[in-house]
Parts: structure tokens; C-alpha cells; sequence
């Protein structure tokens, strides 16, 4: 599609980006982090798709079971090869936002590389990294991270799988003992990978140690059987990511090497001794890398749903708000806008705490290496925290903007139904998100009750400023209004840990005190997180070096969001008086103010996001606006229309027509 040649495009959006006010690449630079990145990006995209290759023969929709496994398949490793290919040499870790939109529902090798290669490399030690890092990289061995059992997801402790170390051969035996001990869910572990990453309980000199990494042979490396002693499957169609082959697997008795449990962190040498981690924890460290990496990849979800949503609401007339008037676009509606503006913003809030959050990683990742552990259980709160409030945030939103899209956000060809059932697995994979959120209640209790002794973790610093409880502002810029959550978070935790402490004094055991307070435990983690994302959104917008229109257009953005996440918790702000019923009268209708001033940019902002349009899959997204005739082509692919009269009328249909005569 020319983005210069409007004569092609919808009326509607031509108006509509001739409204803007503001650089549209400067925008998509800091969508992107920086020019560099915006450029290697489109460099990429370009790549895939001028390739046939990635062209479905038919829609995905239409496959069976197994054919939609093998096309995406057939897809991912043509991606690989051809990345691989490159002489610039890309880094497929770096680039993995690139690719979003080009492998749909799902992909067979995704946890081959978002987790299991880096399991590889957080992990495993130097001579490890030097057997399999190479090969895995090199797509040589394919792998995957097997945790989850039938019985046990979340609860990591609770896992049965069984690593029993035997010194007379140097060996580990790896067993389920039950049914439910049967690891289930791993991605591409029914049929695709040769290799994995288990999580078992170590147990050595007969003691046991608690859940540890292995790396597993699953197939022979030529004819891709399973391999004695291990039974593989795959587990059935599920919600979405249907393209994907989650598995099942159970070990019978299975040897590996000792020097395939991975030893970055804890050992067993020869004789079966056990030597400690630095950090007990640091095994999960895969999980929490990869949580890192989904708060970006829902901001992705998110700007994919939304731009859809806002094209299609600038094509879209129906009804009347002046009577006996020409119907408007639907984004003229109030109450659209507040559909979708509002998840335009959650769009920025996502990346900008994204990237703060990556920052705290590297920094913490640094100072491991030199056995500095401090900062591990601040940075497993944020990632918790961000995790699940990017992944409900996303999945909510792309909901919502499905729903702004009427009966068309029904259809698949809009692309809004695989996107929400590609974004809303993130609320239960990777530490399902309530779980995720106790975690860091648990934290923040914690921090709460230290207050005085020195962490260094600075999210939680503003616990001990007991003032700020008193003092409700009278102003309101944005940073009086982050002020305003920094007291929400603070009062609900003072109040959870007083209710607490409460049924402590009554008698009640410290874990029965805390299941009974968990609702509000579960407030405090959100608002906690809430004001963390709101803190970095005002803290970027208002340093950001931009030109005044990007500036305006991303202040206006971020208030939209600061008041709107006010007015859906505003009990929360009255109840610690942080702001007034009055305040939250006036922010209410300064929010309908903003939808006003945003809705000229709507398009723009979204074009900013620069997805496209094979990548966006949509018929009612496309740049062009052209909806109706695509929604009419789409239904044209539909087996059905193959005949006049399908087969079925003569069997079923016309025999109960005629049993009646
Ligand atoms: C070039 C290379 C670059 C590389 C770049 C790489 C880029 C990567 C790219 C990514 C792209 C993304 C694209 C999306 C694709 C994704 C596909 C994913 C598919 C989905 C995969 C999965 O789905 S895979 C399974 C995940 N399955 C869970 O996620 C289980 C949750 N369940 C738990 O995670 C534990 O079960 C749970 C609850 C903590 C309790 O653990 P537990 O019982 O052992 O611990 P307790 O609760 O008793 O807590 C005791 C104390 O440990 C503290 N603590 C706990 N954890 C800690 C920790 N991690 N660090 C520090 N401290 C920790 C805690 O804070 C307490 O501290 P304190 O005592 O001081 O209060
Ligand atoms: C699409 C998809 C892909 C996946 N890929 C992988 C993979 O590659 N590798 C892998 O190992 N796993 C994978 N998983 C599994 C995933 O990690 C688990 O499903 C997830 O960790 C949740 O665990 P669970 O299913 O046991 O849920 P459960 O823990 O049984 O959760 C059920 C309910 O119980 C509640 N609950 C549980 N514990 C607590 C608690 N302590 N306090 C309060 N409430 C609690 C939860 O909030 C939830 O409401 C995948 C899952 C999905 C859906």
C-alpha cells in the first residue's frame, strides 16, 4: 500500500490525517526507542513480507488441527533460516518485536526461544554454555522449558517430577511418580522438540534439594523418535495459540549425565554433594527474565488491537447524534472514545515501564555476576507486578476494542479474536497473575514493616513517608495526580498490614491472617504496581527531548491515563483522602475534555505504531480504511461458498424438510 497515494484510501481517513498536529515519525521513533531501532525494525519487516513464503495458502481459520501446525511450522523455520541468513546478523532476542503479526496463532519454536535458550544462558555454566548454547542458537537441537505438571503450575515447590542423583554411575534418574507429576503445557514439546529443560526435584544423598534445571534429551537427533523411557504428546486444542504444539511428557526411570543438571548456580559434584546457590531462588530465573519480556510483547498486543480499532471507528458511520443529520464516524461517539483512547494510552504507559523495568534487569543481571543477589527480590516484584497488571491491562483493552468494533470485531478476519486469545494466555502463563501479584504483597508487607533499615530498593522507598498520609493536594498537575496514587498504594498497604497485624494479636497464625486478607493484599500489589507504571509514564513524558506537538500529543496521553485509572479505583483515592468527591467530579469531566482534544490525533497516533498491514491481518484495520470490500473477500474464502448447496442439505437438512409430508 503507497501511504502517499490517498486517492486509494477511505475518505474518512484522509480527514482524519490531514487533522494532525504532531511528526508522526518522531512518534514512531519513540515508540521504537530511538531512530536506529525504528530503521532496523522496518528493515526487518520489509524482509518478511515481501516473502511469499509467509503467505497462507488458505486462512488459518479454514486448517485442521495438525495442517495449521505445519504451516506455522513450515513458517517458523523459514524465519529462522532466514534470519539466520542475514549478513548484518540479527539478534533474534533483540528483534523479537519485529516479528510479531508474521507467525500467527502462536508458534511451534516460541519457547524454544524465549526460554529455553535462555534457560541456556542464565543457567547453565561456561562449559554448558559451550555443549549447547551454540547448537541451540544454531536451531541444531530444538528445546523447550518443561515446568508444569498436570497437578501443579503455579506452586513450584510442589512440583513432582523427580531427580534423583546416583554417584556409583554419575548419573541422575529422572522419574514421574503420578499421573499428575506428567509435565503439560510445555510449547512445542509434543511434537517438535528434541531437547528440553526439566524442572525436577533434585534429590541427593538422600536428601531433597527442591525443584532444579536439567537439560534433557527427548529424540534422536536423526529420526526425531522419542527416546526410551520418555513418552511425548501433544495436549489438544486449547483457546488460541492452536499453532503450537503444547505437550505432555513423562520419564520412566530416564539417565542423563550428571553434568546435565545446570550448574550455574547450584552443583552436585561427583560424590552426590550438594553445593548451595548464592540465592535460593535463582533458579527461577528464566521466569522472571521472560516476564520482563511480556510486559513489552502486551504493549505489542495492545497496539495491534487499537489500531484496528481506532481505523475502523474513523470508517465506521451509524446512527445519529444530531437528529435528521448524515450519521457520523462512530470515534464521534463519547463513549467510543472512551473505548479506545484510553487503551492508546495504556500503549505508552506499557512501553515506557517496559523499558524501565528492562534498565532494573540489566542492572541487576550486572551485579549477580559480581554475587550481588541485594536487588533479586526487588526486581522479582516489579517483573511480578508488571506482568500481571500489562498482561490484564492488554488483555482487557484488546477485549474492549474487539467490543468497539460491533459484530465485525466478531469475525476472525478482523484479527481482534486471535489477538485477545494471543494476549490473554499472558494473564495465566509465566506465574498466572493473581499468584504473581501475592508475591509482591508479600513484598511489599515486608518492605513495609522494615521501614527505617536501609534495602536500596527504591520502588517501595516511598513506604516510609508516613507525611505523605496526611497531606491530600490541592493541585492538579500530573505530578500531583501520581502523588495522589503514591498515597492510594501507601495507605491500602498501611492498611493490609494493620489488618493483618490485627488478626495476629486476635490469636489467628501469620499464613490464616494473610489468606483472609488476600482480597485487599491482592489492591495493594495493583495499586502498588498502578502507581509505579503512572510514576515512570509522567516521569519519561515530562523529560522526553520531543518536538512541542509529539510533547502535547503524549502529555495529553498520559493525564488521559492518570485520570482514567483514577475514576476506575476512585474509592480507593477517597477513602485515604488522597483526593476529594469534588477533585474526582472535576477529573471526570477534565477526562472527557481530553477524549475531545485527542480524538483529532486518534488515527495518527495509532499510524504512529506503523504496523504493517500484513503484519496487522485485518480487514477492518488496513491503512487504506477499504473495510467493506475486504470483509466481503474474506467471506469469499469460505469453504462453504465453494457450492451453491452444500452436501449437508442432502443429508440432514433435506430429509427433516421433507419428513413431515
Ligand atoms: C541474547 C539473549 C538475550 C535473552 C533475552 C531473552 C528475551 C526473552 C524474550 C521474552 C519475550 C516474551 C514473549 C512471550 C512469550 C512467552 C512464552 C512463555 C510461555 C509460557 C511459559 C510458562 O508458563 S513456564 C512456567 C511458568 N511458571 C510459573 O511462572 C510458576 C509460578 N510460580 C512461581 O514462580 C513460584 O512458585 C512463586 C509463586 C514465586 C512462589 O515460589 P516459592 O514457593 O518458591 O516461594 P515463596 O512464595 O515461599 O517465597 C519465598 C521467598 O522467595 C522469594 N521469591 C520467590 N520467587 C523469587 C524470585 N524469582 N526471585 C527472587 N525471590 C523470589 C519470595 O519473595 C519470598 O521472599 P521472602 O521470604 O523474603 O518474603
Ligand atoms: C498458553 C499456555 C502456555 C504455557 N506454556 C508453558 C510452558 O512452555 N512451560 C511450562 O512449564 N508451563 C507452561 N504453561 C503453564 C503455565 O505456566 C501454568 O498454567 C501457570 O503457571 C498457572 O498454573 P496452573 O495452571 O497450575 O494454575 P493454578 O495454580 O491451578 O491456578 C488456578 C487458580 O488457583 C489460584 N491459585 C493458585 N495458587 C494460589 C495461591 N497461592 N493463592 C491464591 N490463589 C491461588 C489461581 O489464582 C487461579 O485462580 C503454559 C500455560 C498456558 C495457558
Amino acid at each position: 500500500m503507497d501511504k502517499n497515494n490517498e486517492r486509494e484510501c477511505n475518505e474518512d481517513l484522509i480527514r482524519e490525517r490531514r487533522k494532525c498536529n504532531f511528526n508522526i515519525e518522531e512518534l514512531t521513533n519513540i515508540v521504537d526507542g530511538g531512530k536506529a531501532r525504528t530503521a532496523r525494525r522496518r528493515e526487518i519487516q520489509r524482509l518478511l513480507i515481501n516473502d511469499p513464503e509467509f503467505l497462507d495458502e488458505i486462512p488459518q481459520d479454514y486448517m485442521s488441527h495438525e495442517d495449521r501446525y505445519s504451516n506455522e511450522l513450515r513458517k517458523s523455520a523459514h524465519l529462522m533460516q532466514k534470519l539466520a541468513d542475514q549478513e548484518s546478523g540479527h539478534d533474534i532476542h533483540q528483534d523479537i518485536g519485529a516479528l510479531t503479526g508474521i507467525l500467527k496463532d502462536g508458534n511451534p519454536l516460541m519457547v524454544h526461544l524465549s526460554m529455553f535458550i535462555p534457560a541456556i544462558l542464565g543457567q547453565a555454566n561456561s562449559e554448558q554454555q559451550e555443549k549447547w548454547l551454540g547448537r541451540s542458537l544454531r536451531n541444531e537441537i530444538i528445546g523447550t522449558y518443561a515446568q508444569t505438571e498436570l497437578g501443579h503450575g503455579t506452586f513450584v515447590r510442589g512440583l513432582e517430577t523427580r531427580a534423583t542423583y546416583d554417584p556409583t554411575v554419575e548419573e541422575f534418574v529422572l522419574h514421574t511418580p503420578t499421573i499428575t507429576a506428567t509435565k503439560w503445557w510445555p510449547g512445542g514439546l509434543g511434537k517438535t522438540c528434541n531437547y528440553c529443560v526439566v524442572m525436577a526435584q533434585l534429590y541427593t544423598q538422600g536428601r531433597c534439594y527442591g525443584p532444579h534445571p536439567f537439560i534433557v534429551q527427548l529424540r534422536d537427533e536423526e529420526t526425531h523418535r522419542s527416546l526410551p523411557g520418555i513418552t511425548l504428546g501433544e495436549i489438544g486444542p486449547r483457546l488460541g495459540l492452536n499453532s503450537n504444539d503444547n505437550g505432555f511428557l513423562k520419564f520412566e526411570n530416564h539417565r542423563i549425565p550428571r553434568t546435565n543438571m545446570l550448574m550455574k548456580h547450584s552443583q552436585v559434584l561427583k560424590d552426590g554433594t550438594y553445593v548451595k546457590p548464592l540465592h535460593n531462588k535463582l533458579s527461577y530465573g528464566t521466569m522472571m527474565l521472560v516476564r520482563v519480556g511480556i510486559v513489552g510483547a502486551c504493549s505489542r498486543s495492545l497496539q495491534y488491537a487499537v489500531t484496528i480499532a481506532t481505523r475502523y471507528s474513523a470508517v465506521r458511520h451509524q446512527s445519529e447524534i444530531v437528529p435528521g443529520q448524515p450519521e457520523p464516524q462512530i470515534l464521534d461517539y463519547q463513549t467510543q472514545q472512551y473505548k479506545v483512547i484510553p487503551q492508546i494510552a495504556s500503549v505508552f504507559a506499557l512501553i515506557f515501564s517496559a523499558r524501565s523495568l528492562s534498565k532494573i534487569q540489566s542492572s541487576v543481571t550486572a551485579k549477580l555476576k559480581d554475587g550481588n543477589t541485594d536487588l533479586l527480590p526487588e526486581l522479582h516484584s516489579l517483573s511480578s507486578g508488571l506482568k500481571a497488571l500489562s498482561s490484564s491491562d492488554a488483555s482487557w483493552g484488546v477485549e474492549v476494542c474487539r467490543l468497539a468494533c460491533g459484530g465485525h470485531g466478531y469475525l476472525a478476519s478482523s484479527n481482534l479474536p486471535r489477538t485477545y486469545t494471543g494476549t490473554t494466555c499472558a494473564i495465566t502463563y509465566e506465574g498466572e497473575n493473581t499468584v504473581l501479584l501475592l508475591q509482591v504483597a508479600r513484598y511489599l508487607i515486608k518492605s513495609y514493616r522494615s521501614i527505617g533499615k536501609e534495602t536500596g530498593a527504591s520502588s517501595v522507598s516511598y513506604l516510609a513517608d508516613q507525611t505523605s498520609l496526611a497531606s491530600s493536594s490541592s493541585s492538579f498537575s500530573n505530578k500531583a495526580l501520581v502523588q495522589a496514587f503514591k498515597l492510594s498504594a501507601l495507605s491500602l498497604v498501611a492498611e493490609a498490614e494493620a489488618r493483618l497485624q490485627k488478626l495476629c494479636d486476635m490469636g489467628q497464625e501469620f499464613y490464616h491472617a494473610w489468606n483472609y486478607c488476600s482480597v485487599l493484599l491482592l489492591k495493594c500489589a495493583e495499586a502498588h504496581t498502578r502507581y509505579y507504571i503512572c510514576e515512570k509514564y509522567e516521569q519519561t513524558v515530562d523529560s522526553l527531548k520531543a518536538s512541542e506537538g509529539v510533547k502535547n500529543v503524549l502529555q495529553s496521553l498520559c493525564r488521559l491515563y492518570l485520570i482514567y485509572h483514577i475514576t476506575l479505583t476512585h474509592g480507593d483515592f477517597l477513602k485515604c483522602g488522597a483526593l476529594t468527591p469534588r477533585n474526582i467530579a472535576v477529573l471526570e469531566g477534565e477526562m472527557c475534555d481530553l477524549l475531545a482534544v485527542l480524538r483529532p490525533q486518534a488515527v495518527s497516533i495509532v499510524d504512529a505504531f506503523d504496523i504493517p498491514d500484513e503484519l496487522l491481518g485485518s480487514t477492518l484495520g488496513c491503512w487504506d480504511g477499504n473495510v467493506y470490500q475486504r470483509l466481503y473477500d474474506e467471506a469469499l474464502k469460505s469453504p462453504l461458498n465453494k457450492t451453491d448447496v452444500p452436501d449437508a442439505y442432502y443429508k440432514y437438512l433435506l430429509p427433516l424438510m421433507k419428513s413431515s409430508l
